[in-house]
């Protein structure tokens, strides 16, 4: 029987090596459900091509555009966020990748998992704001969460088999962005372009800013909290310039396992999609004499002040990794528009932070209250 995938948000970066993968197994996957923000358009092509049961576009006002555009398939037409919530729940649903960005990830992914679902998890930001609950709804309702972000993915995947050795620490692996070794006064000058020039990942926009300034890494440390249940002195973080060994676990007796292979987000995602199995594919091999060096250092946290902003909210807990979450959403947009400099993102984050409602053990509806609240703060700061 073929695996019935959704793929919440196909328009971006890992949606459409999502269905790269599935084009590679044709005989394991099947597209039941495809969504798109903005991207009508695209949505459409792969809507034709795929032929999925239903497809979501999340901006309203092209529904209608989509409707017409696909009225001679059998292919039921969605539109909202309500919608977008609601579709990885349907009956026919063996799978769903979330590979949404932010927030919006967040609804989608509890519904799924409601639903029974397993879940291939691109979408970090939904663990970063509520892991806590996410991972205690996925126990209850005996849900595999696996990752596809390709650290966790690193770690998943050497954990395999190693059920009765507890972890002494993991090592998360960052390629330090397109401003590794760089100081303060050059970050106050880069430009948006720039910023979006990652040395070794093709990826959307917001996480390429996130790489840049590191929250990203701070973000999968957090990530990495609530899949692996580490405390935070548990996660090490080591730039590695290649990106080439994904992410490492070290147990009790020292022994440190890495995975390791070239920077190709199409195998992480194919192995949360085909697990348990390994599945064979023809993408590029790693070879080791193309790399003769790996190298490794520390991550320069006086100048990439949001990776020690992440670990200062994943200490605190209660809802500031919620709150930081909704800040740095704020504060990429804006710099992403250039009404701020990179540097400020920081400031804007750790203003919010101060500045918004703390709560130490939220509930669900509060996570949604801190988001609304602190866009608001955030969305004020940068103002000023
Ligand atoms: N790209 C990568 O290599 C990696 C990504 N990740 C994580 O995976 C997630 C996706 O990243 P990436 O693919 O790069 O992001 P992209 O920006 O490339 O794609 C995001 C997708 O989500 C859709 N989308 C965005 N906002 C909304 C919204 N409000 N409502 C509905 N749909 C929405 C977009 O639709 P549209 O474009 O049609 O508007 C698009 O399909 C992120 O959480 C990221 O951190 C993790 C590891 C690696
Ligand atoms: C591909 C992937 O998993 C990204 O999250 C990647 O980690 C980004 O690279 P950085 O290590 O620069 O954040
Ligand atoms: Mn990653």
């Amino acid at each position: 029987m073929k695996r019935r995938i959704a793929i919440l948000g196909s328009t971006g970066s890992i949606g459409t090596q999502a269905l790269q993968v599935i084009d590679q197994h044709p005989d394991l996957f099947e597209v039941e459900i495809l969504t798109a923000g903005n991207n009508a358009d695209l949505l459409v092509q792969q809507a034709r091509k795929y032929e999925p049961n239903v497809v979501v576009i999340g901006n309203e006002e092209k529904y209608k555009w989509v409707c017409r555009e696909l009225e001679d398939l059998p292919v039921k037409v969605y539109a909202g966020k309500e919608a977008l919530s609601q579709v990885g729940a349907t009956g026919t649903v063996d799978m769903v990748l979330v590979a949404l960005v932010g927030f919006s990830g967040l609804m989608p992914t509890i519904r799924a998992i409601e639903a029974g679902k397993p879940i291939a998890l691109a979408n970090k930001e939904t663990l970063v704001v509520a892991g806590d609950l996410i991972m205690q709804l996925a126990r209850e309702k005996k849900v595999p969460v696996l990752p596809v972000d390709s650290e966790h993915s690193a770690i998943f995947q050497c954990l395999v088999g190693e059920t009765d050795n507890p972890l002494e620490k993991i090592i998360l692996t960052a390629s330090g962005g397109p401003f590794r070794g760089k100081n303060v006064d050059f970050l106050r000058k880069v430009t948006r372009c720039q910023a979006l020039n990652h040395p070794n990942w093709k990826m959307g926009d917001k996480i390429t800013i996130d790489s840049a300034s590191l929250m990203n890494k701070g973000f999968e440390a957090i990530e990495a909290k609530w899949l692996f249940d580490l405390k935070p002195e548990q996660i090490e973080i080591v730039v590695h310039p290649q990106s080439i060994v994904h992410s490492m676990i070290q147990f009790r007796d020292g022994s440190i396992k890495a995975q390791m292979g070239l920077p190709d987000m199409k195998l992480p995602i194919q192995y949360a999609m085909g697990y348990p199995r390994r599945l064979a594919n023809g993408f590029p091999r790693f070879n080791f004499t193309d790399f003769p060096s790996l190298t490794f250092e520390k991550a320069d946290v006086s100048v990439f002040r949001n990776l020690s902003l992440a670990f200062d909210a994943m200490n605190k807990g209660g809802n500031m990794p919620c709150i930081v979450n909704a800040a740095n959403e704020v504060a990429v947009e804006a710099f992403l528009k250039s009404r701020i400099g990179f540097v400020e993102m920081s400031s804007v984050i750790e203003q919010t932070m101060t500045k918004t409602s703390f709560l130490k053990a939220p509930v669900f509806q509060d996570y949604i209250e801190t988001d609304k609240e602190a866009r608001i703060v955030a969305a004020e700061i940068v103002a000023k």
